[in-house]
């Protein structure tokens, strides 16, 4: 619309909650177009409609931003132990693609674009500041030059790396969000989780906050430490969550990818769009303004998050057509018994069973303890020796660190 400008992220802050999209790689990893392991976006350009159709849906849902597939899609992460995709696509056609399905959805609603970066292997390698930003620098200039909304730096583990990742995003006149992937414990380095807060907000971030690694309830404990760092330090920035749609409490310091589950048996642990209820009002009495969702969380999860929030946005999604709040659709199932579960009461008093008889409630994490520096994390283009199968029938294969 000519002369339309669209309100930006720091405004929306200033006015009320901003929900954010849910998890991309573990959505398309289960549709069967991102690959778990490197878990690299080239579906971009392999699968554009299945991209465009996962946005569609965030969107519908209630998603005001569309988060460019962009995660993982550093050229060094992209040719990592046996990847092809820098090579066969380039970084940046992948980030560009990226950027063009992101525009294409949020200009079918009222959604602003973001150009996300992330922890990258050069990091992990010991590789250095000056090897690490500049594969920052490359994902941002394909960002500023296609126009997105604003920046994110997400899952970092090292707030070292983060501080580095924001440097490079305060290069151009976009502002800045950033989340880490830590909970309460703080970051790998074992710098607490208020200080990383603080050192985020000081590094020039406008958004601070957590995403991934660990559930609604774990994030929002370290939510609440970063929220007094940062009020002892002065410090306002606007605060952000995007939490796992998995409850972890059994998690350790390294969050679900130490949970023997990951990443192929955490159905037993998917939280119901009921917890996303007390999820979103657990975080917004919090403070916290920017309300989405990170690995398993799916375009009925971000519903449930804009439907728990519709007073204060003074709006529901597109997608509550189909879904009366708390389950007033049961109302028309021809089953009484199932009628009578039509209301708020009966569901968020439900504690749901897993109806698995011989799983244990909570499992006991890895602890391998390694992280950056460490030569088990080191970079290399060589598939990882001894690798995994390789055919269906191949399962005997076995694997080496
Ligand atoms: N914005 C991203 C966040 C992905 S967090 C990825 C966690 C798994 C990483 C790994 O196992 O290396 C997304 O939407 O998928
Ligand atoms: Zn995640």
């Amino acid at each position: 619309m000519g002369g339309y400008a669209k309100k930006g992220i720091l405004d929306r802050l200033a006015q009320g909650p901003v929900i954010g999209d849910g998890g991309f790689v573990f959505a398309l990893e289960k549709r069967g177009y991102v690959k778990a392991g490197p878990w690299t976006p080239e579906v971009n350009i392999e699968h554009p409609q299945a991209v465009l159709q996962l946005h569609r849906e965030f969107l519908r849902a209630g998603s005001d931003v569309m988060q460019a597939f962009t995660f993982y899609a550093s050229d060094d992460k992209l040719e990592n132990r046996g990847n092809e995709a820098q090579q066969k696509y380039s970084g940046a056609a992948i980030n560009k693609a990226g950027c063009d399905l992101a525009k294409d959805v949020a200009s079918e609603g009222d959604a602003l674009v973001l150009g996300g970066i992330c922890q990258t292997p050069s990091y992990l390698s010991g590789l250095g500041k000056d090897a690490v930003q500049n594969e920052f620098r490359k994902q941002i200039s394909v960002f500023v030059e296609n126009g997105v909304d604003f920046l994110l730096c997400e899952y970092f583990e090292h707030i070292e790396e983060m501080e580095w990742a924001i440097e490079v995003c305060k290069e151009t006149s976009l502002p800045v969000a950033a989340s880490m992937c830590i909970g309460p414990e703080g970051d790998l380095h074992n710098v607490s989780t208020g200080q990383c807060a603080v050192r985020m907000a000081k590094a020039g971030a406008d958004i601070v906050g957590i995403n991934c690694h660990f559930d609604p309830d774990t994030s929002l404990k370290g939510m609440a430490l970063m929220k007094v760092a940062l009020a002892e330090a002065g410090l306002k920035p606007y605060l952000m969550v995007q939490p796992l749609a998995f409850h972890t409490p059994d998690a350790g310091k390294q969050g679900f990818i130490d949970l023997p589950e990951f990443p192929f048996a955490l159905e037993p642990r998917i939280c119901t769009r009921w917890d996303m209820h007390k999820y979103a009002r657990d975080a917004f009495n919090m403070g916290v303004r920017y309300i989405g969702g990170c690995c398993g969380f799916e375009p009925y999860h971000i519903r449930a998050v804009a439907e728990e929030l519709a007073a204060e946005r003074g709006k529901v999604p597109r997608g509550s057509e189909k879904h009366d709040p708390w389950g007033g659709g049961l109302m028309m199932h021809t089953k009484p018994w199932v009628r009578a579960r039509a209301h708020r009461s009966y569901w968020e008093s439900l504690k749901p069973s897993s109806g698995q008889p011989y799983s244990a409630a909570l499992s006991q994490p890895d602890g391998w303890g390694v992280t950056a520096g460490n030569k088990l994390l080191e970079q290399q283009k060589e598939v990882t020796p001894g690798s995994g199968p390789t055919t269906i029938g191949d399962c005997n294969g076995s694997v080496s660190a």
